[in-house]
């Protein structure tokens, strides 16, 4: 798809210098736990585990960034990476993303990369966000998230970049778009993707409210698509991948470009302003001293 190839040019152009530059060490395969098949060999990076099943063509992406799979410049950077990497291996059809952190799927964005820090690095950031939610969005593979853990804002966006969506039957694993909770708001492509999924006035709701919404609420307002006990995500996101690739990919992937395309194109067509609106919102005084109190709030819960 013309899109997703400037996609992936964009994506090899920003992301490669940060892949060097940040030490991780892509491409390091070591065998799978437990065999896995065929001889599949583990490989990813340092943040990042890929248990590839060539028989199947599915993959298993783990997020390995403890303890809360906070998403750092270089999680971020090392998600694209690897999923490019799946992409272009022509082996694959689908993807699992789930987490190896317990109780957590994702904790969204890594605060500490935007509190305290100066615009050029909280430019840099969201560059990279925006970059793994257009590959995510976009991707050619069937991406299904086994959320295994609270997912909510930036690690909800990630679930709901992908086909679908299993969530493991705890009341503890929440998810939404809490945003407003923190002082902050989701952008719009953010918001797109939500509507996208749940609808106009229930999105207006939830993302006012910051609602994150526990399982049951979650699979009522249709945020994910089916919720199991949580011993039963991974085989259920595989069945449920089987669902998906039973469909000749070329019409899917056509598919999912035509349902998609026109909200990616509308942050494609604006990149550079929603990153300067990213930084100015950010920076301001009064949002910096919202996400420090935030995250004093976080480190002071265990105590
Ligand atoms: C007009 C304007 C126009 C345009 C605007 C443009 C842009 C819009 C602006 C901003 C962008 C908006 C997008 C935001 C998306 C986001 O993702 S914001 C982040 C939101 N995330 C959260 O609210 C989650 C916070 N975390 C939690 O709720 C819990 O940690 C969680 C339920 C995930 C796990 O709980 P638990 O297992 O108990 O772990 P702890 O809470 O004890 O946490 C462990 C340590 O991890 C630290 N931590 C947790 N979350 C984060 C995080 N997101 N970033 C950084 N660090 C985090 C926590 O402080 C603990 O640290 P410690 O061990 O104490 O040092």
């Amino acid at each position: 798809m013309a899109l997703a190839s400037g996609v992936r040019f964009a994506a090899r152009a920003l992301l490669r210098p940060w892949a060097l530059l940040r030490g991780t060490t892509l491409g390091r395969t070591e065998p799978a736990a437990g065999g896995g098949g065929d001889g599949a060999r583990r490989f990813g990076s340092q943040r990042v585990l890929v248990e590839p099943d060539a028989a199947s063509g599915v993959a298993v992406m783990k997020l390995r960034n403890p303890p809360v799979n906070a998403l750092s410049l270089e999680l971020l950077t090392e998600l694209v990476i690897s999923l490019e990497k799946l992409e272009n291996d022509k082996t694959f059809r689908g993807v699992i993303l789930t987490s190896d952190c317990p109780r957590v799927f994702c904790a969204g964005l890594d605060l500490t990369e935007i509190c305290g820090r100066n615009p050029a690095h909280c430019a840099e950031y969201w560059k990279a966000m925006q970059e793994l939610w257009l590959r995510t969005y976009l991707s050619s593979l069937v991406l299904v998230a086994a959320i295994n853990g609270a997912c909510p804002a930036g690690g909800c966006i990630i679930a709901l970049s992908c086909d679908c969506r299993v969530l493991a039957d705890n009341p503890k694993y929440r998810i939404g778009l809490n945003e407003t909770l923190l002082g902050i708001i989701a952008p719009f492509w953010l918001k797109d993707t939500y509507v996208n999924t749940i609808g106009h006035r229930a999105s207006e709701q939830a993302l006012q409210l910051g609602s994150l919404f526990p399982p049951a609420e979650a699979l009522q307002v249709g945020l994910v698509d089916q919720v199991v006990p949580e011993d039963q995500v991974q085989s259920t996101a595989l069945s449920e991948m089987a669902r998906w690739l039973a469909v000749p990919d070329h019409a899917r992937q056509l598919t999912k470009n035509m349902m998609r395309k026109a909200t990616a194109d509308r942050l494609l067509r604006q990149r550079d302003a929603d990153t300067q609106n990213f930084v100015s919102f950010v920076c301001r005084d009064s949002i910096q001293k919202s996400l420090q109190a935030y995250l004093e709030k976080l480190r002071q819960r265990k105590g």
